[in-house]
């Protein structure tokens, strides 16, 4: 279960003397629970990726909790191969350095949870055939492989050590239309075998209405609404209802 506690969060407002703070984030609390995909959907600038840096424990709230079965993740132990994150910029998510066998495995590897050997080969040969790519791309490097083919290599590497929760900010964005299809599969394929705990930050209604469970609509910070899936088109809130009518094409 992972529980967002009363979390506020602000940021410097710049400027040479202003001193003053932007309050970015303002009293967000939910909890969401193992094997749960919960969307998160808002403006612009509504404080969507600040929620999800928070939850990886790259930031620290002003005020508020974070937790993952009841631990903070703000202990580096309690993150440790039980967070992990996908983004929406796959290029830079990995290194070009890195052959796919190596990206996948890094993880693994600073976990140290895995030692190297047979193991390690028929673990790389799993994650690679749950993502939908064969062993041939083990020894292909990122610069020979399609968006589509560079983001299930990091969704292979997220679910590496077989975390409890997965960050998917803005994940599938990047991709062309089919492609979004195809990885939202993979997608909801592995919530179903890992129990996944998933927080999909997304502007697209439509895979969110695909994958998630239920949805948080954010305004300026705030939890305007939070709704089950199947309620998505009788959300109570006039603001929610004007965002989802702009976004919803279907
Ligand atoms: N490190 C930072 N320092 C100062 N301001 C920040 C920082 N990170 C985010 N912000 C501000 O916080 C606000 C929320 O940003 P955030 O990226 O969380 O929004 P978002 O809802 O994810 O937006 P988008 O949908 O455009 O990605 C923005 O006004 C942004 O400028």
């Amino acid at each position: 279960m992972l529980n967002v506690d009363h979390v506020h969060k602000s940021y410097p407002l710049g400027g040479l003397f202003s001193g003053g703070r932007k309050s970015v984030l303002h009293d967000v609390s939910f909890e969401c629970s193992r094997g749960e995909c919960l969307g998160i959907i808002g403006e612009s600038g509504s404080g969507k990726s600040t929620l999800g840096r928070l939850i990886l424990g790259m930031e620290r709230p002003d005020q508020g909790t974070i937790s993952l079965e009841g631990k903070s993740v703000l202990n580096s132990k309690v993150r440790r191969g039980r967070i992990s994150a996908v983004f929406q910029d796959y290029k830079s998510s990995i290194n070009p350095f890195f052959t796919v066998e190596e990206a996948i495995m890094e993880p693994l590897r600073l976990q140290k949870k895995n030692p190297e050997g047979n193991s390690d080969s028929l673990k790389l040969d799993v994650l690679l055939s749950q993502v939908g790519l064969d062993s041939s791309y083990r020894t292909r490097y990122p610069h020979e492989l399609s968006g589509g083919e560079v983001q299930r290599v990091c969704i292979a590497r997220a679910i590496s050590t077989e975390p409890q929760c997965i960050v998917l900010d803005e994940a599938i964005s990047s991709l062309d239309v089919s492609v979004q299809t195809q990885v939202l599969h993979v997608l909801k394929e592995l919530k179903e075998i890992y129990q996944l705990t998933y927080i999909f930050i997304t502007h697209d209604i439509q895979a969110a209405a695909y994958i998630c469970d239920r949805v948080v609509i954010f305004r300026e910070g705030r939890i305007e609404e939070m709704v089950p899936i199947q309620q998505l088109r009788t959300v109570k809130s006039e603001y929610a209802r004007k965002l989802l009518d702009h976004l919803i094409t279907f």
